[in-house]
């Protein structure tokens, strides 16, 4: 039996849908995946299923999927790994972020060079001294896409973290206390020159990298962790588009 036709078994995908599509746009959020779409043209949505949310939308007439991946790694390495299968070999995350270095302020974007590797599902594609690394095509074309919107941008390294409460060192009202073995790890970050904390850079770019794929991130800010610890959920809203602006750009630049 032919596999052209075959349905991916998460994203519920298959290649005639794709149209050939090489590129993806894959945020975190599922309910980012419209609006996102809504800035190529003629979007038209594909699937949904559990965390995954898909449109295909057109730069210049090139096919371009958008697709969400959920929170974290394990979720993430499934969207990436069915991609891949129907095709795509150039991911770009669009996601929010929270800064840990005084001087970035919410609305401004950053664009990863690399990760810090906090997560647990980068270690199912490479070892420990594998690194978490943008794809350089990918990476300048963010660069050059922040250059051309009108947003304030940083490149530097993020650290990625399986979990939003402890492994991003939170202390709210509910708890008071990390872990012993948590505690001080803010600090740590901000000393090496980290920018900031997200969740699913590192299992990208590890993913990618070693599958030869290319993978870049871009992310708004929407927490200054050295002012608070909860992001507003309006201004999130608002922030996001910033992100999106950029990657819309650079989507420009790879598709040429
Ligand atoms: O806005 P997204 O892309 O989901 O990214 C960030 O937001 C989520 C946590 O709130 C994590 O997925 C984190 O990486
Ligand atoms: O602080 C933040 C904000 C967004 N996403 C994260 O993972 N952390």
């Amino acid at each position: 039996m032919s596999n052209i036709q075959a349905t991916v078994f998460h994203l519920g995908l298959n290649k005639e849908v794709l149209e050939g599509a090489k590129i993806a746009l894959i945020p975190g959020d599922p309910g980012r995946v419209a609006k996102m779409a809504s800035y190529l043209d003629n979007p038209k949505p594909l699937a949904s299923n559990r965390e995954y949310n898909s449109y295909l939308g057109y730069i210049n007439n090139v096919p371009v999927v958008v697709c969400s991946t959920g929170i974290g790694g394990p979720s993430t390495s499934i969207a990436v790994e069915e991609l891949a299968q129907l095709g795509v070999d150039t991911f770009i995350r669009v996601g929010t972020t929270g800064a840990i270095q005084e001087h970035i302020n919410i609305g401004d974007v950053i664009i990863a060079t690399g990760c810090v590797r906090l997560d647990g599902a980068s270690y199912h594609f490479a070892p420990e001294a594998y690194p978490a690394v943008a794809n350089y095509d990918v990476l300048h074309a963010l660069v050059e896409g922040a250059k051309k919107s009108d947003v304030t941008y940083y490149t530097g390294i993020t650290a990625s973290s399986d979990t939003f409460y402890p492994g991003q060192e939170r202390y709210d009202t509910f708890r008071q206390d990390v872990p012993k073995h948590m505690q001080g790890k803010m600090a740590l970050w901000q000393q090496l020159h980290v920018l900031n904390f997200e969740m699913e850079g590192a299992t990208l770019f590890t993913q990618a990298a070693s599958l030869g794929l290319r993978a870049g991130m871009v992310a708004g800010v929407i927490v200054n962790r050295t002012k608070n610890e909860t992001p507003d959920e309006k201004q999130a809203k608002i922030v996001e588009d910033n992100g999106i602006k950029v990657a819309v750009e650079a989507l420009k630049t790879l598709i040429g």
